[in-house]
Order: C-alpha cells, then structure tokens, then sequence
C-alpha cells in the first residue's frame, strides 16, 4: 500500500478516527522534517513494533529560534517515511497548528529549564509541547523518541505520566556515525567533515568522563574539569557552553555523579548550537556506555 500523506490535522482527522476503530496498534514519530537516516532508524523501530506507523512533519515554531525558517523538502520527507515503513504522514503548518488564539503549553517546572533550555530558555517547553500535541492527535499505542535528545525523550515521558495519557514511550538509542562519533542532525547536516571531526570531540570527551566515573571518581568538579579540559584541546572553532554533570530526573547539576545521571555538554560556533549528552540509568550503561545505532 502506498503512503497516505495528509497535508493537515483536519484532513488527517477521519482516517485516525478509523484506524482507532480497528482495534490495532499504532507506532508514532513526530519530526520537524528534514528526515535523515536517524530519523529512518527510529521509524523502522516503530514500524517494525506497530500495525501502523504514523509519521509527523512539521517544524514546530515554538521550539526553534524566533524567526527562523527550518529548511525541508516535504515530498522527499513523504518518500523518505514511506521507504523506512510508515504507512501514514501527517503534515501541517504555522498557520493550523498556530492560530492567533492559541493559548496551552506544557510547564514542567525548573526542569524544562536546564541542560539545552539553559542556552535556549524556549526549547524544552516548546519541544515537549509538540510532542504532546501530536501524541494527543494520534493517540499511539507507542510512540518513539530518539535519545539523541535527551531532555525531550524524558521529559515527553513525564508529560505523558503525568498527563495520564494512554501511550507508551519507547526511547531509541542516539544514531552517531562511526568514523566522528557526531549524533546523526538536521542541523548538523551542512558541516564539512573536518568540523564534523571537531563536534564528534564532544562525544569522545563525554566518553572520557564516563570511563573516570567507571574507574571509581564521582566527584561532578573533577569529572566536569576532565571533559573541560579535552574538549578545549578539540575545539578550534566551537566553544563550550556547559559541561555539567545533572539529576537525570530534575535535570539539576549534581556534586556526586550517582546513577541515574546525565552527563551533558553544549558548544557553539555563535550560529550552531550542538549538545550530546550520555544519559546513565543503569550499571551497565556506566560500565558500556548507552547503546549507540552507528552509521558507517
Ligand atoms: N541521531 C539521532 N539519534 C536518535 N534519534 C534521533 C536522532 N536524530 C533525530 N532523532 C529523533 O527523531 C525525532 C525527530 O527529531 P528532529 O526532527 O528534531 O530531528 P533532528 O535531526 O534532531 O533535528 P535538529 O537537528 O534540528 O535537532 C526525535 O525523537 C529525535 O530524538
Ligand atoms: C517531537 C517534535 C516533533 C515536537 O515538535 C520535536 O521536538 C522533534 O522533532 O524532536
Ligand atoms: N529533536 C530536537 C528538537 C529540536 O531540534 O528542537
């Protein structure tokens, strides 16, 4: 069966309402567009779990810098969906999803205001909010978010808890390209490979902190210190933001690096913002590192 792509909520409406009725189950990925081979991973996850796979695209104003315009190509994202599984697209744009009226966000506290909402005081609430609305829309049976983005991927977690909202959420693990190490990014995607290998240093150190911490140290300032200090050996163009070691719960720093916690780091050029983070829940994801999905 080809793709059935809807071009808005109200025309997606119906069909939903139908496929409900079927008793069977569907996956959700929700996407700003763009998709790459990450995006392809967590669809075929979803597909592969899921009756049906539903595939959102849409640029979510709220969670990007005021003003600016997100480029994508929206019959190749359609195409792209439909090669990794999806069976339903569902786009949309400012002017339906945004109307003069609009009024709800999701507030989650200080938490959505740490780690990359540190730097952009907008993004967590805004990331987590079309999360939620697009979850609310399609009512999935499960729906999937890639741990490349940490504080989205536990965060949507909590709103859907918390919102007694009837959906699993099934975390995927970050997708990085083996030869730098850099999570697969939309925003990533026009950096010659030489630079790519200056943001790839970011994971490298965020490894190095994991091994001391495995080795026995939880002191947050010396593990921070050590990370600092390899990635300012890297970096020529980038510069850091934060390195910080944080509750993976509130998102707050920490003075003891004690599971569950994330290790996390920002760096900019002054136009790319780029964080990675090392999410740590459990004694074998200290001891290994979180599963990673490589790209060759
Ligand atoms: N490298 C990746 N590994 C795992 N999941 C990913 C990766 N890239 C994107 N995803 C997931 O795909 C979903 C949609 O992400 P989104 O459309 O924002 O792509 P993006 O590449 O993260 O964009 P941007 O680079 O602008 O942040 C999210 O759940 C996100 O975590
Ligand atoms: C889930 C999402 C589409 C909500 O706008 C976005 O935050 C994203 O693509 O990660
Ligand atoms: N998936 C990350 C959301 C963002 O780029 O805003």
């Amino acid at each position: 069966m080809p793709v059935e792509h809807y071009t808005s909520v109200a025309k997606a409406r119906p069909r939903l309402r139908e496929l409900w009725g079927t008793g069977r189950s569907i996956g959700s990925v929700h996407t700003l567009g763009a998709l790459h081979v990450a995006h392809g991973e967590v669809i075929k996850r979803a597909a592969g779990e899921n009756d049906h796979t539903i595939v959102t695209v849409y640029p979510n104003k709220i969670q990007l810098f005021p003003g600016s315009v997100y480029q994508y190509d929206l019959e190749e994202d359609v195409a792209f969906a439909e090669h990794c599984g999806a069976d339903i697209v569902i786009s949309s744009d400012d002017t339906e999803m945004y109307p003069p009226d609009y009024a709800t966000y999701v507030d989650q506290g200080d938490r959505a205001h740490r780690l990359n909402s540190s730097v952009f005081d907008y993004a967590s609430r805004g990331q987590v909010t079309g999360a939620i609305r697009w979850i609310s829309l399609c009512r999935p049976t499960a729906s999937y978010f890639g741990m490349k983005d940490i504080e989205q991927s536990l965060l949507v977690q909590r709103a859907v808890k918390d919102l007694l909202i009837d959906c699993d959420i099934r975390h995927v693990p970050c997708v990085r390209y083996r030869d730098t190490g850099v999570p697969v990014s939309s925003r990533l995607r026009f950096l010659p490979l030489e630079r790519l290998t200056e943001v790839g240093a970011v994971y490298h150190a965020l490894e190095t902190g994991r091994r001391l911490i495995c080795d026995g140290e939880t002191n947050a300032t010396v593990i921070v210190d050590a990370v600092r200090e390899q990635l300012e050996a890297a970096l020529t163009t980038f510069q850091i933001l934060y390195v910080t070691v944080a509750d993976a719960e509130t998102f707050a720093p920490v003075d003891r690096a004690e599971l569950p916690f994330i290790l996390h780091v920002a760096i900019t050029d002054g136009t790319i913002t780029h964080f990675d983070g090392l999410c740590l829940r459990t004694e074998q994801e200290l001891a290994e590192s979180p599963e990673v999905i490589w790209i060759p």
